[in-house]
């Protein structure tokens, strides 16, 4: 195999040395250079694996050097080098899309991590894009666009914040992150927050000393230490308290942690992944999550819409995890009736994706012969379609278009009900002639 050859830019000649020195005893051949300059003529003329440059350069900074690889669309991993304390300028490098970032004093055990994890990154995209596609379901533009963004923050190091209504796929999504990124083979380490008695936390995080406090009867490993070298998903970080919102901020800010009872601090490599279906900005507002710790873990804002604003995916994801469930339980995949499939378009699903697994474990328990009815999938639906007010329009949760969609979609279905699936009078009875009724229905995938 070649040699990786890495692109290291630096004003300071000792800084350079240093790295030059590193890198080598690695088997990967430096190239360094003192500005952005002289960087990006060697881009222009030359191939590389990884990027490191400092932040402060004499012709500009290094952000600039950031977003000219970025745009220029090369697969090349980019990591910044700040001063000492200055992460917000590592949030705003990670932002433009830089892979990770180094703090000074270089720190040679962090730097040779962060140039390991740079060179896993596999340009393989097509094959990635099928396996991410295969498992988080759903063809419309928003969950295209979700897939195409996981495919990008999966390549960097940047703490990524998934909001989003509880059974929306938020840990799938985390999941896949991890799975598709360069820690794939390391752990990827899930917590729910809320579960955690609040006087175990510090422990269960850090870990702890043995005989620090009354039960700690062994040395243990905390969650930081379990992840190492690969991610920690924080689930429902909004249960966090004050208290361990403090400390989990010193852990991000100097990758290091400090175990309950023990002198000295840890260093630990570990990418960071929370969610909560929680409203964290407004928690911010309200003083009960910390600002500067909502600002670090939210470098990148992943939005999952509730499977209500994307319709058009039911049913290819009723579908496709009903044939997944007959088949663990090895039975025949039976089919939908027409009725079945128009009443999960119109239902709210309330717990998104888990809900529709849950109904249709039970409707494929329940159902006979070789159909799904309506009556099968026994879905909650407390007011009649027609008589309840729409859902209020919410620009932060779902696009103008797929909340017009699904209103559009919703009076289809509800006069196609009514008059008994006679497309000639619902067509009638909405004031539209027959084939602009029949186009709606199939632009809507109602047919
Ligand atoms: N787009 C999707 N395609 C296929 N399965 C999905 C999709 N979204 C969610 N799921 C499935 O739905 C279930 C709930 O998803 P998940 O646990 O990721 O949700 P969540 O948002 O983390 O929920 P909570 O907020 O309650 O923790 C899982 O079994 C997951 O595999």
């Amino acid at each position: 195999m070649n040699m990786p050859v890495a692109l290291v830019v630096d004003d300071e000649p000792d800084i350079r040395e240093l790295l030059d020195i590193t890198l080598s005893r690695m088997n990967i051949r430096a190239c360094c250079v003192e500005n952005i300059k002289a960087a990006r003529q060697l881009l222009s003329s030359q191939h590389f694996d990884l990027c490191l440059t400092d932040m402060r350069l004499p012709d500009g900074d290094g952000l600039a050097l950031v977003e000219y690889i970025q745009e220029s669309g090369m697969q090349l991993p980019v990591a910044v080098i700040t001063a000492h304390g200055s992460m917000d300028i590592a949030v705003s490098a990670m932002k433009k899309g830089a892979f990770d970032f180094l703090s000074k004093p270089v720190d040679l055990a962090a730097l040779r991590q962060l140039v390991n994890n740079a060179l896993r990154v596999s340009p393989n995209v097509l094959e990635k894009d099928r396996r991410t596609r295969e498992t988080l379901l759903g063809e419309s533009d928003m969950m295209c666009e979700i897939r195409s963004k996981i495919q990008k923050v999966a390549r960097n190091q940047a703490p990524i914040y998934i909001s989003g209504e509880s059974g929306s796929g938020k840990e799938l999504v985390a999941k896949l992150i991890h799975q598709q990124g360069p820690r794939a083979e390391k752990p990827f380490v899930a917590i729910n927050c809320g579960a955690i008695p609040h006087e175990l936390m510090e422990s269960e995080f850090f870990g702890h000393k043995k005989g620090s406090f009354s039960g700690a009867i062994a040395d243990k490993q905390g969650l930081f230490q379990a992840a190492d070298g690969g991610t920690l998903f924080l689930d429902e970080v909004a249960d966090l308290p004050l208290a361990l919102q403090v400390k989990l901020l010193r852990a991000i800010q100097e990758k290091k942690i400090r175990p309950v009872g023990e002198q000295h601090e840890i260093a630990v490599d570990v990418r960071l992944l929370s969610a909560t279906h929680k409203d964290l900005a407004q928690m911010v507002r309200e003083g009960s999550f910390r600002q500067d710790l909502y600002y670090r873990i939210n470098v990148i804002e992943l939005n999952l819409p509730p499977l209500r604003a994307r319709a058009a995916d039911i049913v290819q994801i009723a579908e496709h995890l009903l044939a997944r469930l007959a088949k663990a339980n090895q039975m025949p995949v039976p089919r939908f009736s027409p009725q079945a499939l128009a009443a999960l378009q119109r239902y709210e699903f309330p717990g998104n994706v888990r809900e529709l697994e849950n109904i249709l474990e039970r409707a494929l328990a329940l159902h006979e012969g070789d159909r799904i009815d309506v009556g099968d999938l026994n879905l909650r639906i407390e007011e009649d379609e027609s008589t309840k007010p729409q859902r209020n329009f919410n620009a932060d949760k779902m696009s103008l278009g797929s909340y017009l969609e699904d209103v559009e979609k919703k009076a289809l279905a509800a006069a196609l009900e009514e008059n008994r699936w006679n497309k000639t009078a619902a067509a009638k009875q909405l004031g539209m002639t027959f084939r602009s009724f029949r186009y709606r229905l199939k632009k809507l995938g109602l047919e």
